[in-house]
């Protein structure tokens, strides 16, 4: 923890899922008091915060090139788990390339702009948020599409290899239901059995049948972080390939996908890399397998030369081979000029900061009066900690609905789950004290 943030920053006085101290002393006065303390602490943390000016590169309600906006106090926005808000570079450029590169230019903009080539180029854009070096990652389709082509082709490797018969594929048990889903296609598709397993045992589970495991690197209701680096020597260990699912963990702590010798890994980019409503997701192949990634779908954008329009399929090296069809340009060059946000910002200071707004809301959470209606089931050790915190708490679909009109945006995660991301770029100490403050009220109007 650096000293920006290091002796602000308190561990925060509750513990995971068990209760402990709330400072609820029944009498609520002193707990009050030590409440209404924290919004000095924010403020001293809002200065000594070293991103604190990224913020003006967003558009948000009191931030932003417009300034604030008239009228409506600001929104506390803790949604940027689920969708990053817009980067202000957006807008003039998603307009240049409608009126000038499609409006003006027309076909030739696919070699003029570059648009042929956006995949491969903003793909190695977000390389280094990854840990990857260029060349490995490419840009398309949707994350969902790209579990699919991760899953077959990591199969596909692992059965091509010598020593006994492997058909069976692990998915971790808690996933986002669409890995669920699609690996259970992937898997028939390979002639592999799908067995669900719960993500910390996965190392320990896989032997000599499993072909690939499919693991969420942060779990998207508890924030949890996954053993990313002891999970894929483990499935090396026993010749299976690890497939990872980046999408909550992408932009808000290092991935290290090179160092840990990862084989596959996809992701979304509208949550931390804030490339807007269904922008394109990623794909990581590690160098060494290009030559051995068959994709399950070869469409033409893959192939070593489209333009031969040739009957015979032949894939392309390096990561264009992950490619599908026509890419999205007007969502994939939203997404770059997005990107321009991370320019001169190292992920380890993206990391420190989310930690510590994570342990500050945590911590004022613990010091709500009513606060012991909350059950964080986000983990207190920082290795296990993504960029969100997950509260449990009673009636939680309608304690959001009620935050959410008062203006602190975060939001439901069945069944009973309260969920607040912590975006570093843009997320200020003052927001998560507001929005633990406003959790209060709507907690005490409702008892
Ligand atoms: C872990 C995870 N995987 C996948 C997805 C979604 O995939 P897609 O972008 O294909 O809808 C989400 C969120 O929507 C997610 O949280
Ligand atoms: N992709 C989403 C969408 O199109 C609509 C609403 C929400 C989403 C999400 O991204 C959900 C998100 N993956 C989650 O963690 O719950």
């Amino acid at each position: 923890m650096s000293e920006a943030y290091g002796p602000g920053v308190a561990r925060p006085g509750v513990r995971d899922g068990a209760g402990g101290d709330r400072g609820g002393d029944g009498a609520g006065g002193g707990a009050a008091a030590r409440f209404a303390g924290l919004a000095r602490r924010a403020a001293e943390l809002d200065l000594a915060d070293p991103l604190r000016a990224k913020r003006a590169e967003f558009v948000l309600d009191d931030a932003g090139p417009a300034g604030p906006a008239p009228g409506e106090p600001p929104v506390v926005y803790l949604d940027g788990n689920s969708l990053g808000a817009l980067p202000a570079a957006v807008p003039g450029r998603v307009a240049d390339v409608v009126a000038h590169e499609w409006g003006r230019l027309r076909i030739r903009s696919w070699t003029e702009s570059g648009w042929w080539t956006a995949p491969e180029r903003i793909g190695d854009r977000i390389a280094p948020l990854l840990g990857a070096a260029a060349g490995q990652v490419v840009v398309g389709d949707s994350t969902s599409v790209n579990v699919l082509k991760a899953v077959v082709a990591a199969v596909r490797i692992a059965q091509s290899g010598a020593g006994a018969a492997r058909d069976e594929v692990l998915v971790d048990a808690t996933t986002f239901p669409t890995d669920g889903y699609v690996a259970e296609s992937a898997a028939r598709l390979t002639g592999c059995a799908l067995r669900a397993v719960e993500p910390h045992e996965i190392a320990a589970t896989a032997g000599p049948r499993t072909a690939a495991a499919l693991v969420n690197h942060v779990d998207y209701r508890t924030g949890r972080r996954h053993d990313l680096p002891g999970t894929t020597a483990a499935l090396h260990a026993v010749g299976a390939l690890a497939v990872w699912d980046l999408c909550h963990s992408a932009g808000a702590l290092p991935v290290g996908l090179d160092e840990h010798g990862v084989d596959l890994a996809v992701g979304c980019t509208y949550k931390f890399l804030n490339g807007g409503p269904g922008s394109p997701a990623y794909l990581y192949v590690r160098r060494d397998l290009h030559p051995r990634f068959d994709s399950p779908l070869p469409g033409w954008n893959s192939h070593a030369d489209p333009f031969a329009m040739s009957a015979d399929y032949r894939p392309a090296d390096g990561a264009v081979r992950g490619r599908v069809g026509t890419p999205d340009i007007l969502s994939m060059l939203a997404l770059e000029a997005a990107l321009e946000v991370w320019d001169g910002v190292p992920i380890g200071a993206v990391r420190e900061k989310s930690l510590a707004l994570s342990d500050f809301f945590l911590e004022c959470v613990a010091a709500l009066p009513g606060g012991a209606a909350l059950t964080p089931l986000t983990p207190l050790p920082h290795a296990e900690r993504g960029s969100q915190v997950a509260l449990r708490c009673a009636d939680a679909e309608a304690v959001m609905g009620e935050l959410i009109a008062r203006g602190v945006v975060g939001d439901f995660r069945t069944p009973d789950v309260l969920r607040f991301g912590v975006t570093p770029l843009y997320t200020s100490f003052s927001d998560v004290y507001r929005a633990a403050e406003v959790l209060g009220e709507v907690l005490d109007d409702r008892r």
